[in-house]
């Protein structure tokens, strides 16, 4: 799929976004109602099914070529003191991701998925937000237009991750651009910040609303000016993703505040999207309220990567497993109702 060429592009295509199959989703339906189990007694997984079938337009979904993507960048903002980290450690934890040293690389194994790094401008932050905006046009547009070129053309579902030192701030300046509320309301303790550090992740959303809030026109404007490229990549991996019907897992609290850009820019936005966890992150759990997502796990993890939304694909494999391999009444010859 051509990636959009301007920001009035990427506007244009969030204006267009295609439904799942009402056709396939009946179909999958029908297929539940009759499997060896009293209806709706496997839950959430009974419902996973259908939605996958729904966006991948078959009555039995396939997960055979899922991709976790990660998305990488540098932030200008970690000036002000706001994470516990050098930025010094993207780019070293870029290195150890190719070298299968993170977490990530363990769970995208086992969960049966190929892992796609996409380490962007590393090397140029993103201009400080409190003191303009944070992309130009071209940069945004770059960055978004990766999120495009990320998805391979076999794919049935991915996964959104990221790392970007500094990140958790921006994610919650673009939460309190989306939903309101001021800088404390939204921050939290990241990698590990102390009061003093989350004092200034709050001032630093406070100042970046202050200078952008009169020129934030619609959410794609928000994410130009007080986003970073990784979180502008995975808004482009989800929004090329619903064009191409192709479902999402979102990962933690960072990722959230980037796919919570396409629900703002257009009603409805995330239907094809999943919340793979909640993060021990503190304000992930009130994004996903407002976004109407409800997690499927809550493990108390505060990685990013990608690592929650990862761990969810196992849940929707098995939703599959059995939506796929069960018997049907008549074929087990099991009593009815
Ligand atoms: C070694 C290491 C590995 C990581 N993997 C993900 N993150 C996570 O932590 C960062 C956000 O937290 P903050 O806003 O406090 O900087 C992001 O890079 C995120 O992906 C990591 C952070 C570190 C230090
Ligand atoms: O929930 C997240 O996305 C998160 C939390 C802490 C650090 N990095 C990411």
């Amino acid at each position: 799929m051509t990636p959009p060429d301007s920001i009035d592009a990427i506007r244009g295509l969030c204006a267009q976004l295609p439904d799942p199959s009402a056709d396939a989703r009946e179909a999958a339906a029908s297929r539940q109602a009759v499997l060896t189990k009293p209806l709706g007694s496997l839950g959430r997984l009974e419902e996973l099914a259908l939605l996958l079938a729904s966006w991948q337009n078959r009555e039995i979904p396939t997960l055979e070529n899922v991709e976790v993507l990660i998305f990488a960048g540098a932030h200008g903002i970690t000036g002000r003191g706001v994470s516990a980290f050098p930025d010094a450690v993207n780019a070293q934890m870029v290195a150890n991701f190719e070298a299968g040293g993170a977490a990530i690389n363990q769970l995208s194994r086992i969960a049966g998925a190929s892992l796609k790094i996409f380490p962007l401008a590393l090397d140029t932050p993103t201009n400080d937000f409190t003191q303009s905006e944070a992309m130009s046009e071209e940069e945004f547009v770059d960055a978004v237009a990766s999120g495009f070129n990320a998805i391979g053309t076999d794919a049935d579902l991915i996964t959104i991750g990221e790392m970007g030192i500094g990140n958790t701030t921006t994610a919650a300046t673009i939460a309190a651009a989306l939903f309101g509320g001021d800088g404390a309301s939204w921050v939290g303790r990241g990698t590990g910040v102390d009061d003093e550090g989350l004092r200034r992740k709050a001032e630093t959303v406070d100042a970046a609303l202050a200078l952008h809030t009169p020129a934030i026109i619609d959410a794609v404007e928000a994410l130009r000016r007080v986003g970073g490229r990784e979180l502008a990549g995975m808004f482009g991996a989800v929004l090329a993703a619903r064009l191409r019907r192709i479902p999402v897992i979102i990962d933690g609290f960072v990722a959230t505040a980037a796919a919570a850009v396409l629900a703002r820019q257009t009603e409805g936005g995330l239907r094809h999207a999943i919340a793979g966890h909640v993060s021990a992150e503190a304000q992930h759990q009130r994004l996903l309220d407002h976004l109407g997502l409800s997690p499927l796990l809550d493990m108390d993890m505060r990685l990013g990567e990608g690592t929650g939304a990862c761990l969810a694909i196992n849940i929707l494999r098995s939703a599959v497993a059995c939506h796929s391999g069960m018997a049907t009444f008549e074929e087990a010859g099991v009593a009815g109702k």
